[in-house]
This record gives structure tokens, C-alpha cells and sequence, in this order.
């Protein structure tokens, strides 16, 4: 049976621009059986919507499902997470005081490998997807494992629970583990086009789920396999995630592993190094890129591609801090929200923005990052709700499609609900599982959204929607 036509009313907060939030209240959004937006009515009481936009639609108002936001309530675009590993959620929380590549040996490496059991990966799988959604995250560029039958499995988890997502496998033929490595170039790409043939079988219009080329990062890879996974994603015109510029110790090992006369690149620079492979494209998502030289910002910029912020990451592994604003914004590259879980702590991007601001004020506390002041350095909650959404959206290649209430935009949104502390102090509204946002009702809409942003977690998250289809809803 065709999903109904959906009728949204109620309060609807999205970010226009990275500065500006907009809240539009008493508001009506019709979204079609397809899960597209087709109507974004101000001002529009439900009689108004059901005698004006209704008709105009052509739609039978007892054909239509209406979902009215309560009081305490509004829709907000659902949350992109523009780099997370599927493969590493078990290890949430668990880094100790390692920093990246110890990290990666001691923790990460291990798990991954483990997940070649196809029933830990559906566990692992199953749990991460719900887990995710459950957060609001409604699309995610996914890293799997290197093993091809797992990652299929993820992306078939991701279509079957209706989460939107990029699912990679991971390319990684040195300095990697003996058990743990692509055995060569050729059957890193065999089975890198094992996985994308498996995800157009499952989605041929990418409506849903679609491959991204997943280079793990440079030092697991040598030359011959970042220029074919470049040429590969120029080939089929797919995405492209890896990391860069994370940790000093990574850096240092790039410039050893990849001196120019191995690359052919002008210089021995981590940018550098991916663009002479071919891997610097505007479908390349770049996560981390703590610490960028000015001259590879620039080379990004002029490259197009975009950038994951990670902060829960890169404060947990003591990777730096990210000039989030003057490498990144202020040049105009695109920029998103990444959990990076499990080098960040947590699933959930609403932790990811709540990070982005504080950390963004401890760059502006340190006077400098590498030598250059940082005075306007922090982060508005606009800005990171920003980052979180249309900002992600930008940096997964779906800017038209999701992170705002547009005609013409997708339905992934999430209804959140805070509480109303009523006059002897109880809350008054909603299911008694409201969290730790209590509203007195004093507050501006934009005050009540900063409550959300620094006290908000999955209790706030009530409903969850993709492509029009109710995908969590919170019990
Ligand atoms: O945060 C990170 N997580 C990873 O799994 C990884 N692999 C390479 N570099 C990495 N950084
Ligand atoms: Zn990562």
C-alpha cells in the first residue's frame, strides 16, 4: 500500500544560513506519498491548511494523515553524520589515554576484524542503525570493514530500517594488521566493487543507500591503491571518505611514507599526497583535518572538497582542536558534523554540535593555533545546528535534497519534544520522558533551542522520519 499524504502542523525550526536560524510557528509543511515536501504554508492554522493547501494539492482530507507537533514541541531537520564507523560501536567510550595510532592497533583494528563473523556484524549492525536513529540521525556516511559480505550487510540493515546512508568498505593494504589488510591493489578493488555492485542491486536510484569509496587513510595505503580507488570514483562518479591531518604522530608518518618522489606530488603534504592519487574531489569527504597547513586549506578549497569536524574525537584521542572557523568557514569550504564514533564517544550529532561550540571556545581560550590568533574562533549555536544539517547535507552531496524545510526537499526530520515546568514546578507536558530540557515558558525560541543544543539528548528525540517514512519513535 502507497504511504499516505502527510500533513506536518505546528513549530518548525531549520537553519537558513550558517548564522540564521528560523522558527516558523503555527506553521503547516505537506509532504506526498513519495516523502517529498511539496508545501511550507507561515501562518496557517489547521482549518486554513485543510481549506486552503489541501485543495490546491488535490488532496482528500480524509486521505491524508495529519501529525500536529504538541506544545513543547517542533520539527527539526533530521541530523547528518558526516563520518561514523558502524564497525566500532561497541567500543564507545573505551580509548583509555592512546591517541590515534596506538589507538587504532590496541582497539579499533581488533574489533573490525572481529566483525568477518557475519553474526556479531548483524548484532553490531542492527544496534548501530537503531541506535543512530534513535539520535535523530537520519542520513550517515558509514565506515563498515574491509570484509566485503559485512558491509553488505550494513547497507541492507540501513535500507530494510530506512536510514539514509553512504556505506563504505575500507581500502587498507599497509601497515595494517597481517589478518586485517587487503591481501593487494586487485582485490582491494575486486571487492571495493563487489560492495558498490551489491548496494546498486539493493538501491539501483540510490534513493536511499549508495557506496562511498573508502580509502581508510593514507598511511594504510599504498600509492597504487589511492590512484585506483581515485580513478574508481572517477569511473563511476561515487563519493569519496578517508581521514587527514588528525594527529601529529600521522602526519609525520605520511611525510615519511610519501615523499614527493614517491607520489609525484608538488610537496610531501597530506593534501598534497591525495590530490596527486586523485582522492581531492568535490565528492571527497575529509574527516578530522585538525591541523591543515594554510596552503592545504587552500588546496581543499580549490578542489571542493569538504570537510567532517569530529570534536568528540579529536578532544578523546587528543588529536587537537580543529580551527573550525578560519581554515574551514571563513574559506568557504563545505563543512559538516561527524561523530566519529568510536574515536569520538558518542552516536549521537546533537553531542557532536554541543562539542563543536565548547571546543571552539577553547580555541578562542588558547590565543593561537598554530601561530595564528584565534579570536573568532567560536561557534554559535546557530552555526553548529548549522554544521549539523545543512551543513552535512552539503557535505554528503545531498544539499537539495535534505536539511531544511524546502519544496522539493525530502522529509528527514525528527520531532522534538522539551518539557514545560508548570507553576508548582512539575512538568506539564509529554510522556514523563522529557530528559533534562525544562522550559518555564519565559524563554525565546532561540533560547529554547540553545537549551535543546547543551542539555538535549535521545529522550528529546520523540519521532523520526525519512523520506516521509516514520522510521523511530521513541517508547
Ligand atoms: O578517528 C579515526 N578513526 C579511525 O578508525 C581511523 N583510521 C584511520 N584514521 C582514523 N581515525
Ligand atoms: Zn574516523
Amino acid at each position: 500500500m502507497a504511504a499516505p499524504n502527510k500533513l506536518f502542523l505546528g513549530s518548525f525550526v531549520h537553519s537558513k544560513k550558517l548564522k540564521e536560524i528560523e522558527s516558523l510557528h503555527n506553521a503547516a509543511v505537506a509532504v506526498d506519498s513519495s516523502g517529498k515536501i511539496v508545501a511550507v504554508e507561515k501562518d496557517c492554522s489547521e482549518g486554513r491548511a485543510r481549506e486552503t493547501v489541501l485543495p490546491r494539492l488535490g488532496w482528500r482530507e480524509d486521505e491524508v494523515e495529519v501529525v500536529r507537533a504538541a506544545d513543547g514541541q517542533f520539527f527539526f531537520p533530521g541530523f547528518i553524520d558526516t563520518h561514523i564507523h558502524a564497525s566500532q560501536y561497541p567500543n564507545v567510550g573505551i580509548f583509555g589515554e592512546s591517541t590515534l595510532l596506538d589507538w587504532l592497533k590496541k582497539y579499533t583494528f581488533p574489533l573490525e576484524a572481529s566483525l568477518a563473523d557475519s553474526t556479531k556484524a548483524r548484532q553490531v549492525y542492527t544496534r548501530v542503525i537503531r541506535k543512530t536513529l534513535s539520535h535523530g540521525t537520519t542520513c550517515a556516511a558509514y565506515y563498515a570493514t574491509i570484509d566485503v559480505p559485512s558491509t553488505n550487510l550494513l547497507a541492507d540493515l540501513c535500507h530494510t530500517a530506512g536510514q539514509r546512508a553512504l556505506v563504505g568498505r575500507i581500502c587498507m593494504n599497509q601497515n595494517s594488521p597481517d589478518k586485517y589488510r587487503d591481501a593487494s591493489v586487485e582485490s582491494a578493488i575486486a571487492d571495493t566493487r563487489a560492495n558498490i555492485e551489491h548496494i546498486r542491486s539493493i538501491d539501483p536510484s540510490m534513493a536511499l543507500v549508495r557506496p562511498i569509496i573508502t580509502p581508510r587513510f593514507a598511511p594504510a595505503c599504498s600509492v597504487d591503491l589511492m590512484r585506483q580507488l581515485g580513478a574508481l570514483a572517477k569511473e563511476t562518479g561515487l563519493p569519496i571518505q578517508t581521514h587527514i591531518s588528525e594527529n601529529t604522530a600521522e602526519i609525520a608518518f605520511v611525510g615519511e611514507l610519501f615523499p614527493p618522489s614517491v607520489t609525484g606530488a608538488a610537496d610531501d603534504t597530506y593534501a598534497a599526497v591525495y590530490d596527486a592519487c586523485g582522492l581531492l574531489t568535490e565528492r571527497t569527504i575529509l574527516g578530522h583535518a585538525v591541523h591543515l597547513t594554510d596552503s592545504e586549506a587552500e588546496l581543499v578549497a580549490r578542489r571542493k572538497a569538504k570537510i567532517s569536524h569530529c570534536p568528540c574525537s579529536n578532544s578523546a584521542l587528543t588529536s587537537g582542536a580543529a580551527p573550525v572557523r578560519r581554515q574551514f568557514l571563513d574559506r568557504g569550504i563545505a563543512c559538516g558534523l561527524g561523530t566519529d564514533m568510536s574515536g569520538g564517544y558518542s552516536p549521537s550529532v546533537l553531542e557532536a554540535a554541543r562539542q563543536a561550540a565548547l571546543v571552539s571556545r577553547q580555541v578562542v581560550l588558547s590565543g593561537t593555533v598554530d601561530g595564528k590568533r584565534e579570536d573568532g574562533a567560536a561557534l554559535s549555536v546557530d552555526e553548529v545546528l548549522y554544521l549539523a544539517t545543512r551543513g552535512g547535507a552539503e557535505v554528503v552531496g545531498l544539499a537539495d535534497k535534505v536539511g531544511a524545510f524546502e519544496v522539493g526537499m525530502d522529509w528527514d526530520v525528527q520531532l522534538i519534544g522539551l518539557n514545560i515546568v508548570g507553576e508548582d514546578g512539575e512538568v506539564i507536558n509529554g510522556d514523563g520522558d522529557g530528559g533534562d530540557v525544562d522550559v518555564f515558558g519565559w524563554e525565546s525560541w532561540p533560547n529554547q533551542v540553545a537549551k535543546w543544543v547543551y542539555n538535549g539528548d535521545d529522550r528529546n528525540t520523540k519521532k523520526v522520519w525519512v523520506k516521509g517514512r516514520l522510521v523511530h519513535e521513541r517508547r
